[in-house]
Parts: structure tokens; sequence; C-alpha cells
């Protein structure tokens, strides 16, 4: 049998990956990396309360609401997990992960602690989580001042945060320092590359195993 033919047998069930860390670390930075290096993978664009920052555009990065209208997703059950950080209201849209898991390609979260922990109680199986630690607390400090996008008010509670966010490292699947930023994206990498190749992530490896086996 040839590869090709091997390859329409076995199709992959997709998967969520889970980026979180706190904030300045580099989630967004290695998540928009991988979105360009993977085309197996979309990110999953949470709606949000929060202002938007001068670099981000509406839509791409966030869908920037009000409180009103994320109230009434909720209310409607539109939203697969949600949470409040720094005062504001985030959640991760339900239609779009569904339609991507639904056609065999991956998603990826740029999601907190709250947010992965009830996406582990609804789909475990289907969850790869990463948390991101700065390589110290100085650094972290210093990325967050040169990302330059934040208020020095926001920054300093950014900062204060850490620590409580930092506390729930031992809940993900793996731990990566981001000490430089192409090393860490070919850790996210690997780990991608290793969980797609999970058994049970393979639809349809039984029958063609079988169809070895019997020779066909
Ligand atoms: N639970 C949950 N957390 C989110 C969502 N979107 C963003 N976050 C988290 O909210 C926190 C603040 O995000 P943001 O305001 O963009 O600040 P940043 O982390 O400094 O870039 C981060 O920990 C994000 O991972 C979401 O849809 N759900
Ligand atoms: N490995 C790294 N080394 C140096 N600077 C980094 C690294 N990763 C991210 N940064 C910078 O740190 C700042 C915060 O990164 P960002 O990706 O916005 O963090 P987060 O999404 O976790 O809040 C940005 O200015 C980014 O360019």
């Amino acid at each position: 049998m040839s590869n090709e033919l091997a390859a329409a047998r076995i199709q992959r069930r997709g998967l969520m990956l889970v980026l979180s860390s706190p904030s300045g670390a580099g989630k967004t930075t290695l998540s928009r990396l991988l979105l360009q290096h993977d085309r197996d993978i979309e990110l999953s664009v949470s709606v949000t309360t929060r202002a938007k920052r001068p670099a981000e555009r509406d839509g791409v990065d966030y869908s920037f609401i009000d409180h009103d209208t994320f109230r009434a997703m909720v209310e409607r059950d539109e939203l697969l997990e949600y949470a409040q950080v720094f005062d504001h209201s985030y959640g991760t849209p339900r239609g779009p992960v569904e339609r991507t898991l639904s056609a065999g390609r991956d998603m990826l979260f740029d999601i907190d602690w709250q947010g992965t922990q009830q996406l582990v109680e609804r789909a475990r199986q289907d969850l790869v989580s990463i948390f991101i630690l700065p390589p110290s607390t100085e650094e972290l400090e210093r990325r967050l001042v040169s990302r330059a996008q934040d208020p020095p008010e926001v920054v300093a509670r950014r900062m204060a945060k850490a620590a409580d966010e930092m506390s729930h490292w031992a809940e993900y699947d793996y731990v990566i320092v981001n000490e430089q930023v192409d090393q860490s994206l070919e850790l996210v990498k690997a780990i991608l590359t290793a969980e797609r190749l999970k058994r049970y992530r393979q639809v349809g490896l039984s029958d063609f195993v079988k169809s070895l086996r019997a020779g066909r």
C-alpha cells in the first residue's frame, strides 16, 4: 500500500492547544509565531471587555465587546469558557472551536488558568496545555515595560498578579521557560508534533492495522 493511501485512511482528530503564562512572559509572541509556522492550527479569537491596545486589531487579536454583549453571550451559552482577569471579562466563543475541531484541525488558545480548568473539565482528551514561565522576575518586568502597550499602573498590577498566576504551573501538561523565543517556539512545535501522533487522535488507525495484518 502506498503512503498516500495510508494517509487517506488515517485521519486525525483535532486537538486544543492551550498556552498560558503570567502577563508578559511571551505567550502572545509564541502564539503568533506558531500560527505563522503551522498551517494546521488556528487561533481561537477570544472576546474581551478590556480596552484595545494600540497594536491590536479587533477581530484578529480579540473581539472587543462591551459588558452587555458579554453578558448576553454568557446567557445564550455561546462561550465555551469564560473568566474574569484583571477586572475584565474574557471568553472563548464556542462556534469556531467546534467547527475547527470537527474539520480535523487544531485550535490554539491563549487563555488563563481559570479557562484552562474549564476546558479540562469539558474535553480532557482533546486538550494539550503548556505553561510559559519567564526566566526571572526582572526579565518579566522588563518585557511588560518594553511591550509599551499598557500604562504604568496597569504594568504594576500585572506584575503584582504574576506570582498568583504562576502558582498554577503544575496544572499544565508541559512547562517551558521562555528564554530565547526561537528555542521556545521549537519546543512548542515539538510538543504539537508528538501530541498529534497520539494513538487515540488517529481515527481509522485500528482499521488500517487490521487491513495491514490481513495483507490488504
Ligand atoms: N479564561 C480566559 N482567559 C483569557 C481569554 N483570553 C485571554 N485570556 C487571558 O487573560 C489574561 C490577560 O490577557 P491580556 O489582557 O491580553 O494581557 P496579556 O496576557 O498581558 O497579553 C491572559 O492570561 C490571557 O491568557 C479567554 O478567552 N478566556
Ligand atoms: N523570549 C523572549 N525574549 C525577549 N523578549 C520577549 C520574549 N518573548 C516575548 N518577548 C517580549 O516581551 C513582551 C511581552 O510578550 P507578549 O508575547 O506580549 O506576552 P504575553 O502575551 O504573555 O503577555 C513583548 O514586547 C515581546 O516582544
